[in-house]
C-alpha cells in the first residue's frame, strides 16, 4: 500500500488546476455519453439516523485509463459551533488487473479541489459573458476551494462572502489570497453578483430566486440529500438547471426532487455538444458529486507522486 504522506501534503501539490480541469472536463464529456468505457452506479449511501450523519460509497471504473477506484464518505449535519469536520473522505486507488489496492489517500483536498473544479467548468460555460461579481455563500472547505479555483480561473472586479457565522465570515476574507467582501445578508451578498456558489451545510433554502439577478449562473454544492436544500422553487423553475449526473440528481438533489424542476441537460452533455449552454438566461448547476470526478483526481495525484518516487 501506497500510504498517502501528510494529509493534503500530496494532493495539494500534484492536483495542478489546470490538468484537473481539463481531466474533469473530458470525464464529464465522456459520462455523458453513456458509453461502454465508463461504470459509475448512483452513489450508495447508508444513513446513520442516530448520529445525523451517512456514509457514501462512490465507486468507479474508467476503462480507457483504467482507473479503478471508490472514495467513501462520510458527511454530517453538524451542529453550528462543533469542531467536528462534515465530511471525511478517503480515497481507494486499486490496480484494476490485480485487485490490489495501490493507494490509500486522504480524500479531504481532492473532495475540494475537484468539486470546485467542476464547478468552475459549468461558470465557464454558463456565467454571464462579462461576469464581474463572485459571491460565495458559505465559508467552509467547499467555500475556500472554490474561491482558490474561480480567482485562478477567472478574473472578478468584486468577490463577496456570506455565512451564517460572520466571525467565520470575516476569517475567511481574512485568509483569501485577495479582497472579499463580507456581507451581512444573502440577500445584500448576492444582489447583482454574476455567479453564485452555494456551498452550505444547509436543509432549507437559502437563496430565493427573487434575488438572483436575471442571466446570474448559481453553481450549488451544497443539499446532496433528497430533503435537503439550499435553492428555492422559484430559482429552481425559473432558472435553466443543469446537473453533474441525471440519475445522481434524481436520487439525491432535494432541490431538483422538491421544487419539481425540469432538468434541462448534464454538465457533460454541454461539454460534448449534445445539448446547448443556455448563458443568456439564469442557470443553476446541481452539483451532487461523482466518483469518476474522484478517480480522475486521485490517479493524477499517484501518477504525480509515483514520478517523484
Ligand atoms: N457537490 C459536491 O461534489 C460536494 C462535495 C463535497 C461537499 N459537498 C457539500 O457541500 C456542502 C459544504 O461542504 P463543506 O465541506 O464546505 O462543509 P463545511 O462544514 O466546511 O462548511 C459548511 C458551511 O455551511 C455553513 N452552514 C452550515 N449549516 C448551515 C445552515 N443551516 N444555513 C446556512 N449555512 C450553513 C457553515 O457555517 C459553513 O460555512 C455540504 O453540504 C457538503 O455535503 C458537496
Ligand atoms: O461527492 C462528494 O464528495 C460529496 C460528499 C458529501 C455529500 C455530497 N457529495
Amino acid at each position: 500500500l501506497k500510504r498517502c504522506r501528510k494529509k493534503g501534503e500530496v494532493s495539494v501539490t500534484h492536483l495542478k488546476r489546470y490538468s484537473l480541469i481539463s481531466r474533469l472536463e473530458a470525464v464529464m464529456g465522456e459520462f455523458s455519453q453513456r458509453g461502454a468505457g465508463l461504470v459509475q452506479p448512483v452513489r450508495s449511501v447508508v444513513p446513520l439516523q442516530k448520529h445525523g450523519g451517512f456514509l457514501g460509497l462512490m465507486p468507479a471504473y474508467l476503462a480507457h485509463e483504467d482507473i479503478l477506484c471508490t472514495k467513501m464518505v462520510a458527511f454530517y449535519q453538524r451542529e453550528q459551533g462543533s469542531s467536528l469536520p462534515t465530511t471525511q473522505a478517503t480515497v481507494l486507488l486499486f490496480d484494476p488487473v490485480s485487485g490490489v489496492v495501490s493507494a490509500v489517500m486522504d480524500g479531504e483536498v481532492i473532495t475540494a479541489r475537484r468539486t470546485a473544479a467542476v464547478s468552475a467548468i459549468s461558470a465557464k460555460l454558463l456565467m454571464p459573458r462579462h461576469a464581474e461579481i463572485l459571491c460565495l455563500l458559505g465559508s467552509g472547505h467547499q467555500a475556500v476551494s472554490h474561491y482558490e479555483v474561480f480567482t485562478q480561473a477567472f478574473t472578478f472586479k468584486e468577490v463577496r462572502v456570506w455565512s451564517r457565522s460572520k466571525e467565520r465570515a470575516e476569517e475567511f476574507a481574512r485568509a483569501a489570497g485577495g479582497p472579499v467582501t463580507v456581507c451581512p445578508s444573502v440577500k445584500e451578498a448576492v444582489e447583482g453578483a454574476d455567479v453564485i456558489v452555494t456551498a452550505t451545510n444547509a436543509s432549507e433554502p437559502l437563496l430565493f430566486g427573487k434575488w438572483v439577478k436575471s442571466g446570474a449562473h448559481v453553481a450549488a454544492v451544497g443539499a446532496c440529500r433528497p430533503d435537503w436544500r439550499e435553492l428555492d422553487d422559484d430559482l429552481m423553475r425559473d432558472a435553466v438547471v443543469y446537473v453533474d449526473s441525471r440519475e445522481g440528481a434524481a436520487a439525491e438533489s432535494g432541490d431538483v426532487i422538491l421544487s419539481g424542476a425540469e432538468v434541462f441537460a448534464e454538465l457533460g452533455e454541454m461539454i460534448n455538444g449534445s445539448m446547448p449552454a443556455q448563458r443568456d438566461k439564469t442557470t443553476v448547476f446541481k452539483s451532487l458529486g461523482m466518483g469518476i470526478q474522484d478517480a480522475v483526481s486521485a490517479k493524477l495525484v499517484y501518477d504525480k507522486w509515483k514520478s517523484q518516487q
